[in-house]
């Protein structure tokens, strides 16, 4: 992994479909590779690279999206892919996170997401019932990260931004992944966040069209916002 001052995020490029692209992104040591293994997103990755393609990527923050898939449609895809990460990007409980942990190899990480839809009592109860989730003894903590997203019908990929001034209400106990139509755009105002993201993920607005990124857009970002603040 990329060795940066620790208080500047990390970068995660997701929806990603196209060889030359992510060759690119590795060249500008973008720190996590995003791949989308949901049949209904326009960028579900199997219909442009195989799971023999993608493990032929030699980088090591290989991650696999998935939402409400089986745990050993994960697990086989995650082998074959040879993926670090596992997010889970729809309505995963605690028992599913809990068995597909048991059966991943250890050093495959979970990233549970949370999809943030109003800024309401109602969401911030839902946030934390995530965060009572985690089974205090376990020999193996089943979430390693948690990502929050914006909430919508697609599950992901939706290009809005949610309220974060609604993370400042909350002690977050795992670093976590600030995602949900980041851009040059609001980019700026990450410093109004007090627990600041252990990375960015970005998306659809880096995108020529969906699954095809533009990556000097993203080298300029990189190079303008993940430098020394
Ligand atoms: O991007 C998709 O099409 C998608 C569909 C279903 C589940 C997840 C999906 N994307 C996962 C991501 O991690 C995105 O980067 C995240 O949703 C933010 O996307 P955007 O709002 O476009 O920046």
């Amino acid at each position: 992994m990329n060795q940066q001052p620790s208080n500047i995020p990390k970068l995660k490029v997701c929806g990603l479909t196209q060889f030359n692209q992510i060759q690119e992104l590795m060249a500008m040591n973008v720190d996590f590779l995003g791949f989308i293994f949901y049949e209904k997103s326009p960028r579900y990755v199997l219909n442009h690279l195989s799971l023999e393609e993608i493990s032929t990527i030699h980088h090591h923050g290989k991650t696999g999206v998935f939402v409400n898939e089986d745990a050993d449609t994960i697990l086989k895809i995650v082998q074959k892919a040879g993926l670090h990460f596992v997010q889970l990007h729809g309505d995963e409980n605690d028992r599913f996170i809990g068995e597909l942990r048991q059966k991943l190899d250890p050093e495959v990480k979970i990233i549970k997401v949370i999809r943030i839809g109003e800024n309401d009592s109602e969401t911030k109860n839902k946030i934390l019932q995530t965060f009572n989730q985690q089974p205090a003894t376990s020999s193996l903590q089943p979430i390693s990260y948690y990502l929050f997203d914006t909430d919508g019908k697609a599950f992901g990929g939706t290009g809005k931004q949610f309220d974060w001034s609604l993370l400042n209400d909350l002690t977050i106990p795992l670093p976590y992944f600030l995602s949900g139509g980041i851009s040059e755009e609001n980019i700026g105002n990450i410093d109004v966040l007090y627990q600041q993201p252990f990375a960015l993920d970005i998306n659809s607005k880096f995108e020529i069209a969906p699954g095809n990124k533009d990556t000097s857009r993203i080298k300029k970002f990189k190079a303008q916002y993940l430098k020394d603040r």
